[in-house]
């Protein structure tokens, strides 16, 4: 599903009136019939109040009204600007309101007060700048109330595009997104003004939004990780699932080593051989002994022979050698090459190189790491995450994972696909680990290496988020239970 700006979603609608011939009126009509139905299937027989802004955020407004009141719902409607300033679309359907014999007041604070829910029709993607009276000061007193906020399209304030929130904008306890999710839902932090979230069809044309949106941004879902997931034909041997190598750990640190080498392993590579540091080995034999093994002080040049991926990085630490390890990866082997961790730091000199490559290289940088390779900080990487991941993506000619709550994945091609699974379980030490480890497993069983990464990232929060709703605290999930219910989440995608 293509994710949108305000901008583009204007152009979905702009090309649906004009050049496919669908009334204004009528979209507005679905908006506010699907979405008055969405609020009577899932908030029950309660005291409404619906308040109206100038655009056609609150012409939606005016429809649910009516739909709730057809439906013998107690509703009160508060409409913000002046009447004569309520235009096109949404004065039609003003009138048709009206026409109807239902009647609306201007904004009354206990109006609202006195509602169980609050339907915010005030401001949608049409909003400009720093929000301005009397919104302001409206969203400041409904913030004091207890009632209910469902939001519809936006939460009134926040920008639809990965621009910054305004000082002031409606917090909402539920949002009804129109037509399709706005890119702002996957930015922080605008997306906890959203609360709960879900996007509800008003009858575009998909030949619509085909020929407008260019941007190609979009959510990569459980039905694209379950239609990609590969067979496991009968008659398949070990080679065929892909032989993994994974350079991992160090005498300090083989934790890392074990979790990425078991997170492989889990995810149904063929073969996986780690290459660590020989004091390592007892540990690593005792967690995952399904995994062959490799002596780092060995020639690298017999442990890249025959390989269908390579991950770098995991507990590496930052030297030379790992620095080295990665250059020579990037110049002399000819499979697909996956660099985490401590293998990304200066990545930058080797930039020419990666472009120049025939297989593909995957870099899976959370927000910090980002932020060293591009000589910034990890707030700028939060702010502008999908610009940056698609500029790195292309200038490099990789595949860029940047981590964090809705991870993305970019493509040399300037595609990003945004992850919508997982919770704050995974923001731990050891995490990451795993999903490098997964992410190597899946190249090495797709022919596609953006569906391969984009389904490991899915697949690493959807197990997270298995995890917790069998009731057990966020808190406490680890990297090891991530890969022990692999097992679970795998056969639930398959299924
Ligand atoms: N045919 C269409 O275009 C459809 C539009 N729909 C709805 O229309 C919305 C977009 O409509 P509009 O483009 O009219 O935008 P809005 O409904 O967001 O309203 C924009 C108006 O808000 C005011 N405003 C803008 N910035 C402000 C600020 N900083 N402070 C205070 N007031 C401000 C201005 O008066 C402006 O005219 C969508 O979010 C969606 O809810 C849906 O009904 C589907 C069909
Ligand atoms: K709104």
């Amino acid at each position: 599903m293509k994710v949108v700006t305000g901008e583009e979603m204007k152009a979905v609608d702009r090309y649906a009136i004009e050049k496919i011939g669908i009334d204004g009126r009528i979209l507005m009509e679905n908006a506010g019939r699907v979405a008055a139905k969405n609020i009577m299937k899932n908030f029950g027989r309660q005291k409404v109040c619906v308040l109206i802004g100038s655009g056609n955020n609150g012409g939606d407004g005016f429809v649910i009204a009516k739909v709730l009141q057809e439906n013998d719902y107690d509703v009160s409607v508060c409409v913000i600007p002046e009447r004569d300033e309520i235009k096109g679309d949404a004065e039609y359907h003003m009138n048709i309101y009206l026409n109807s014999g239902f009647s609306f007041t201007q904004y009354d604070q206990d109006v609202a007060e006195s509602a169980d829910i609050i339907v915010d029709t005030m401001l949608g993607t049409g909003i400009k700048g720093e929000i301005r009276s009397p919104y302001k000061e409206i969203f400041g007193e409904l913030d004091k109330m207890d009632n209910t906020i469902i939001s519809v399209d936006l939460p009134s304030g926040v920008p639809a595009d990965e621009s910054p929130v305004p000082e002031h904008a409606l917090q909402a306890d539920y949002t009804l997104i129109i037509g399709l999710p706005k890119l702002s839902y996957y930015t922080y932090p605008a997306r906890k003004y959203y609360g709960e979230a879900k996007v509800i069809h008003i009858g575009l044309p998909k030949k619509a939004i085909d020929e407008t949106v260019q941007s190609n941004i979009m959510l990569w879902s459980h039905e694209d990780t379950k239609n990609h997931w590969p067979a496991r034909v009968d008659d398949s041997h070990k080679g065929s699932h892909g032989k993994v190598g994974i350079i991992a750990g160090s005498a300090g640190m083989p934790g890392a080593a074990v979790l990425t080498t078991s997170a492989a392993v889990r995810s149904g590579a063929g073969l996986t051989q780690l290459n660590t540091h020989g004091n390592i080995f007892g540990s690593v034999v005792n967690h995952v002994p399904e995994a062959t093994l490799f002596d780092r002080k060995d020639d690298l040049e017999s442990f890249i022979e025959g390989k269908d991926v390579i991950a770098i990085g995991p507990g590496l630490g930052v030297n030379g050698e790992t620095s080295r390890t990665v250059e020579y990866l990037v110049n002399e082997y000819e499979g697909t090459l996956v660099i985490d961790a401590d293998g990304l730091t200066r990545l930058e000199q080797l930039k020419m190189q990666i472009k120049k490559r025939q297989a593909p290289v995957v870099i899976s940088p959370h927000p910090g790491e980002m932020a060293r390779l591009i000589d910034s900080s990890s707030g700028e990487v939060n702010k502008n995450r999908f610009r940056i991941s698609r500029e790195i993506a292309m200038e490099y000619g990789m595949h860029v994972v940047l981590k964090g709550p809705n991870t993305l994945v970019a493509t040399p091609e300037g595609e990003i696909f945004i992850n919508d699974t997982g919770n704050a379980g995974l923001a731990k030490g050891g995490s990451g680990d795993v999903l490098t480890g997964m992410i190597a497993a899946f190249l090495g069983r797709y022919d596609q290496p953006q569906q391969a990464i984009s389904s490991a990232v899915y697949m690493h929060g959807f197990t997270a988020d298995y995890i917790s709703e069998a009731g057990i605290g966020v808190e406490t999930i680890t990297a090891s239970d991530l890969i022990d219910n692999l097992r679970h989440t795998f056969h639930l995608i398959r299924n």
